[in-house]
């Protein structure tokens, strides 16, 4: 067996060096080459630049297509140039960008950029954030260790491509005329693939997408632009690529952002695992901590004293009259300040008076207005008389300094995640922080997960999309059995803006899927017991809808000597410990399990109460991958 495997070996290198002979090659290079050609045998199909040794600056000397990927590789004496480097990647990721491979568009992360020198180079060595230094003697590692991503189907329908589309590169010891395709049509290899995918999921979201994400991904916008789609559907992934396509055709640095604490957290340990390399380009943060280093690094105040502020408001709180026929509660009052008040930057009663309270509807008292209004003048002395200011000073503080002074330096792109929980005052800074370039500015969101209060219209922030609006449909989260119990949900959008789709109309990639409807007394006991059922594959999470039954759930779940998580400080990477969490710390997450059990919740007595509280369920569900735990629980009197 090794005999005739090392007699293969050496004939394929001779076949090689048959083929190559006629070439100026230096030697050492030819060496490189006979090693890839011998790599035939183990799905490696190489492709040499026809001008080589003489290619282009900017070009690849050689592409390598194999299970691992696609290598594009840089035969090169001394260092080359980041942009003649970065150029070859890019010149090549265009080749393919049309290449579509039965399982879906191939995305640019399944190409790496490696510079192979003689084995007398002294030089840099190891990985830069433009390709990966290696001398010859060491290309074993190169092509033996890795992850393998493609089938060998995908990797000939590549080489394929590639040979078809350029007169550049020519495969060098295979012919694509004579390799005829191994297997059937593209949807049933994409059929098998989904079926077969029963614990993890079927592709890799860093390496596959859809035609619509990949469109979305390549498209030029000519000014601001949205992403929107139901839960699941792709739209953190999609922006994720966006910034890495961007990254790789420019220098500039780009930010994701998001008006909620933990999902800029968690996109960024997702990009880490996509494109390592270009994390140094992007800037990961929540629209608030960006707004406070701005403003720190202007030399102004920006840390907010969260307890001085809570204080400030307990005291208009403490003092106020009920007002009758609107829900009394101190959270309907602060969300009023906050979503509607400064959120808008209203600054007068008479413009407040005449302020838009999308989303905070209701049929209101006569008199509200004047009432809410004398509330805010309170809290806002109280504010000052204590040297203190909020979070929604913050946004507006750094609002007005970027109007004073803009940005030295724009960023190339600015992406928000879950736009739909921003408030007028957050778009206004989004949009000023984006600049006045087109194209930087990009909105990621779905008002069916709304969990706040309030809305706003592009318009106001002088926003339009002019038709730079794409929809994604298909949900690669949810099985359909889950999808369609959370469609059933009635979650109604009020930040519809844009062209959008309810969480309904949105197409399972996987069927089945298990959803529990659990009835009874005691959950505490039920919810063990099914959680204790689970395998340990099973990534699990218990959603609640306020903090205290957070707190209730960590101690049941601790109590029974499960390991758990909050939520709240869990950093998006994998853990066997079970998460317990409110729904707004569960944004951006996702499941195998999720458990929603019922909860003694504040009346909803107002319209936007209810239909939050619908949204948030929604969100809840759609957490969840494989399997839902419902709890209908029967209190007992
Ligand atoms: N093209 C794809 N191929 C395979 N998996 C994908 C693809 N696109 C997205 N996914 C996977 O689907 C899941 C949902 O993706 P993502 O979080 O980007 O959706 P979303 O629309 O932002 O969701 P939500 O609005 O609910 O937070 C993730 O596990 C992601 O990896």
């Amino acid at each position: 067996m090794t005999g005739s495997f090392h007699h293969r070996q050496e004939l394929l290198r001779r076949e090689a060096e048959v083929q190559l002979r006629d070439r100026p090659l230096p030697s050492w290079q030819k060496r490189v080459l006979h090693r890839f050609a011998v790599e035939r045998d183990n799905g490696w199909y190489p492709l040499l630049n026809q001008f080589a040794p003489h290619t282009p600056r900017q070009r690849p000397d050689l592409v390598l297509v194999g299970r691992m990927g696609v290598l594009v590789v840089l035969l090169r004496e001394t260092e080359p140039d980041w942009e003649d480097s970065r150029a070859a990647f890019v010149w090549t990721a265009e080749l393919l960008a049309g290449a579509s491979i039965g399982s879906g568009m191939l995305s640019e992360s399944v190409l790496s950029t490696v510079v192979v020198h003689p084995v007398e180079h002294t030089g840099r060595k190891g990985r830069s954030t433009d390709h990966l230094a290696i001398t010859e003697d060491e290309l074993d590692r190169l092509l033996k260790r890795g992850e393998q991503i493609l089938t060998p189907d995908e990797v000939l329908a590549l080489a394929k491509h590639l040979d078809s589309r350029t007169f550049d590169l020519t495969p060098i010891m295979w012919n694509s005329q004579r390799i005829p395709n191994q297997r059937g049509t593209v949807p049933q290899v994409l059929q098998e693939q989904v079926a077969a995918s029963a614990r993890h999921p079927f592709r890799d979201w860093r390496y596959f997408l859809d035609d619509a994400q990949l469109g979305a991904v390549r498209r030029s916008f000519s000014g601001p632009a949205q992403i929107s789609g139901p839960a699941g559907t792709g739209k953190t992934t999609l922006a994720l690529h966006r910034l890495a396509f961007l990254a790789r055709r420019g220098h500039g640095k780009l930010l994701y952002t998001a008006p909620l604490a933990q999902v800029p957290e968690r996109a960024a340990s997702r990009f880490g695992q996509m494109a390592p390399e270009l994390s140094g380009q992007i800037e990961f943060g929540s629209l608030h901590s960006w707004a406070r280093d701005f403003l720190a690094g202007r030399g102004r105040p920006a840390e907010v004293d969260e307890q001085e502020v809570r204080r400030a408001f307990d005291a208009v709180w403490s003092r106020e009259e009920v007002l009758p026929g609107i829900r009394n509660s101190p959270e309907y009052w602060k969300d009023e300040i906050d979503r509607v008040i400064k959120g808008r930057g209203v600054s007068s009663f008479d413009a407040y008076r005449t302020a838009s309270r999308k989303g905070r509807g209701g049929s209101l008292p006569t008199d509200f207005r004047s009432h809410a209004w004398r509330f805010y003048c309170d809290y806002e002395r109280e504010l000052s008389e204590r040297d203190v200011f909020d979070h929604s000073d913050v946004l507006k503080r750094a609002l007005a300094e970027l109007e004073r002074r803009p940005l030295p330096r724009q960023y190339t792109a600015v992406v928000v995640d879950e736009a739909q929980e921003l408030t007028l005052v957050g778009l206004r800074l989004a949009h000023a922080i984006s600049g006045d370039e087109p194209d930087q500015l990009l909105l990621v969101g779905d008002g069916q997960q709304q969990a706040s209060t309030g809305g706003w219209r592009l318009s106001e922030a002088g926003i339009s999309l002019h038709g730079r609006g794409e929809v994604l449909r298909h949900d690669y989260r949810n099985r359909g059995t889950v999808l369609e119990r959370a469609g059933q949900v009635e979650a109604v959008n009020r930040y519809d803006d844009g062209p959008s789709l309810p969480l309904s109309g949105a197409l399972a990639v996987r069927s089945g899927g298990r959803v529990v409807d659990w009835h009874g007394h005691d959950q505490e006991r039920a919810l063990l017991g099914a959680l204790l059922t689970l395998d340990d594959e099973s990534s699990a999470a218990i959603i609640t809808e306020s903090e205290a039954a957070t707190e209730h759930w960590l101690d049941v779940l601790r109590g029974a000597g499960v390991k758990a998580l909050p939520l709240a400080s869990w950093d998006g990477r994998d853990t066997s410990d079970t998460l317990v969490g409110t729904v707004l710390q569960a944004k951006g997450t996702e499941f195998r399990t999720v458990f929603l059990p019922a909860e003694p919740v504040a009346p909803e007595d107002t319209r936007e109460d209810r239909e939050a509280h619908e949204r948030r369920r929604l969100v809840a569900m759609t957490r969840a991958q494989d399997h839902l735990w419902l709890s209908h629980l029967t209190r007992t009197r």
